[in-house]
């Protein structure tokens, strides 16, 4: 187990793949921790060099008290990329993930070669909507936001396995003012036209159901990269790399043999 103390914030980290393998970062979502890639890294190709983290108020990483700001969590990811030897990476974000990947990538373009925007937007809701679910977490824990959380991550079938009580559960352990810390920095966020002036080579991938961020909202997102794609995954929420992993790590595959993977 791997802890980088930043400047005082203690972040969860792990790494997989040869030293000198092609560096991918990987970001993931708002109430989930690092093993929400799992399913995937055994089927991408071999020879990668994965960097995976806990963002600040979740999974084993330090929770500080928020409210955080999008720039902190760029920070942060900023400074787990220099202390562990990350640059020139293709940089994987989902929702929250995707955010930071916008932000890095347009205040390090050093650290990010490429981008793969999976379920997020440049923005993504409203400050109200926000408000709204953070009001409830700070009086009813995050049990009171869970079962609509699960209806924008999941697909209905996928309810009715025994998976997705490990995810339910994974999102209820989830640090209550790391949820608020890091919805609050969402509310602040609008990248629309730092996206627009990015020039690197970008992937969208979307779900059909996701109740979060739809395909409409990532392929806006992703089109205001000149030159990019968005792939939609039918059938999976928000989180398709849980829900369809061969569909996500087929479509991911592609858009790293094209960066020379
Ligand atoms: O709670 C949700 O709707 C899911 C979500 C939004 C931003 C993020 O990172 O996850």
């Amino acid at each position: 187990m791997h802890m980088a103390n930043l400047d005082g914030l203690r972040l969860h980290y792990r790494i997989d793949g040869p030293k000198d393998g092609t560096p991918v970062v990987f970001a993931n979502s708002l109430g989930t921790d690092f093993r929400l890639w799992d399913q995937i890294l055994p089927l991408l190709p071999q020879g990668l060099r994965i960097l995976r983290f806990d963002k600040r108020g979740h999974g084993l990483s330090d929770c500080p008290k928020g409210p955080y700001s999008m720039g902190q969590l760029i920070s942060d990811t900023e400074k787990l990329m220099d202390h562990t030897g990350f640059k020139d990476a293709i940089f994987v974000g989902l929702s929250i993930g995707g955010m930071i990947a916008q932000g890095l990538a347009t205040k390090r373009l050093d650290l990010v070669r490429a981008v793969v925007l999976s379920n997020t937007g440049a923005k993504i809701g409203t400050r109200e909507m926000w408000a709204e679910r953070i009001d409830a977490v700070n009086a009813g824990g995050l049990a009171a936001v869970v079962d609509p959380t699960m209806q924008r991550w999941f697909s209905a079938p996928f309810h009715k396995t025994d998976q997705f009580h490990a995810w339910r559960n994974m999102f209820l352990n989830c640090p209550a003012e790391g949820w608020t810390g890091c919805g609050a920095a969402i509310a602040g966020t609008d990248f629309y036209s730092t996206t627009a002036s990015l020039r690197l080579p970008a992937l969208g991938i979307a779900g059909t159901e996701d109740g979060s961020t739809p395909p409409d909202l990532v392929r806006e997102t992703t089109d205001l990269i000149p030159g990019s794609d968005t792939k939609v995954i039918r059938g999976a929420g928000h989180l398709p790399c849980v829900e369809k992993p061969e569909e996500y790590a087929a479509i991911l595959t592609e858009f790293l043999k094209a960066q020379g993977v």
